[in-house]
């Protein structure tokens, strides 16, 4: 019989952090086990970017710690993904003129020991160490399916390629932890799923995530945890299931189901558009999907709709092949949480303190 030993991997405790007057997060305690995926979810504004940005030192918390594997983090981006956090934002952050494989590239840095020497001699190490970081991030580019997009530049990829891509370039930092800030926000429901998939296999790989969403059905699908923020407090934490049936989180958040609701409409085009492809893969895919119906949603939470309190960030009908003005030549300062530039973040999300 095999047992399987659960780790804590990672540990806030009473994270608080205040702007001025205004407290966006007041002592939050979360843990995130290995092997687990949980879920942060809230209402606009509930503080669930800026914990984010606590747990991987773009904000210093006012009061509060945060530990990975328990040894306690110092407020550095840099020093947070060397300890083996990484996390993908909100805003799509990708290096617009560089390839896709570079994009991947830039990520392996924290896992490289060469240093300018190295790289100017280009000596033996160095080519080795290089050879060895390219088949790494072909490898990733492989798993997330893009390996075939390597040599294209970043800005051309459809939105929902480029949110893959910056999930392989945070993976390339090899984290034991990764955070992903609204990973679906404006991908089509089949992005959606697909992203859903990925997310699982990269659990199986031995990641812990937590993950920000308001597309309440992915997260309820992913996660053995969702903690429930509400004006920066943690207001619930639990299974799926406790909590879509808790009161509060259905008075501050999710809503009442009512008939017809988005959700419901959302669910019928993903599995319109699978039928449609199976079809499509021919007369033997079709008569061997036939039997098996398509993965109805389990967690589906069936509440009034799959992304409550008309979030910004889930413009679901953003067109999925049209690449986001959000991916610039701006340095993405940490999707892998590599440059510590604090401010460069702040600035950028207009969330400067
Ligand atoms: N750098 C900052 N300076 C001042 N206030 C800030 C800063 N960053 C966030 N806030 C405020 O903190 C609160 C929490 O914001 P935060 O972005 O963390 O919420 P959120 O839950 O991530 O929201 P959303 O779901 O819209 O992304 C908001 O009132 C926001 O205006």
């Amino acid at each position: 019989m095999t047992t399987t030993t659960t780790t804590t991997v990672l540990e806030a405790s009473g994270v608080t952090m205040r702007f001025g007057g205004l407290t966006a997060v007041r002592s939050v305690d979360l843990t995130v086990s290995s092997g687990e995926i949980v879920g942060l979810i809230g209402p606009n504004g509930a503080g669930k970017t800026t914990f984010f940005n606590c747990l991987t030192g773009l904000y210093v918390p006012t009061e509060g710690k945060v530990s990975y594997k328990g040894t306690v983090l110092p407020a550095k981006p840099h020093l947070v993904t060397d300890a083996g956090i990484a996390r993908t934002f909100q805003n799509i952050r990708l290096f617009a003129n560089m390839t896709v494989l570079e994009n991947v590239l830039v990520g392996r840095h924290t896992r490289t020991k060469e240093g300018l020497w190295s790289a100017l001699l280009r000596g033996p190490g160095f080519k080795k160490a290089e050879a060895a970081s390219h088949a790494r991030a072909m490898e990733l580019l492989e798993f997330i399916g893009l390996a075939h997009k390597a040599d294209h530049l970043s800005r051309n990829l459809p939105y929902g390629e480029q949110r893959k891509l910056e999930i392989a370039r945070a993976l390339a930092s090899e984290p034991g932890l990764l955070l992903l800030d609204e990973p679906t926000a404006g991908m089509n429901p089949q992005e959606t799923r697909a992203a859903e998939e990925l997310v699982f296999a990269i659990r199986d790989q031995g990641i812990a995530v937590l993950v920000i969403e308001h597309d309440m059905r992915f997260i309820f699908n992913l996660c053995d945890r969702v903690a429930v923020l509400v004006q920066g407090e943690k207001l619930v934490e639990g299974t799926s299931d406790v909590v879509q049936a808790d009161e509060r989180v259905v008075a501050a958040y999710l809503g009442t189901p009512f008939e017809g609701a988005p959700g419901a409409a959302e669910l019928a085009e993903v599995e319109a558009a699978e039928a449609g492809a199976d079809t499509e893969a021919g007369a033997d895919a079709a008569e061997a999907t036939a039997d098996t119906p398509p993965d109805s949603p389990s967690g589906s939470p069936g509440t009034a709709s799959s992304t409550p309190g008309a979030p910004s960030g889930t413009p679901e009908s953003t067109p999925s092949d049209t690449p986001p003005d959000t991916t610039s030549d701006t340095p993405p300062d940490t999707t892998s949480g590599t440059t510590p530039d604090a401010s460069a973040d702040t600035s950028a999300e207009g969330k400067a303190p």
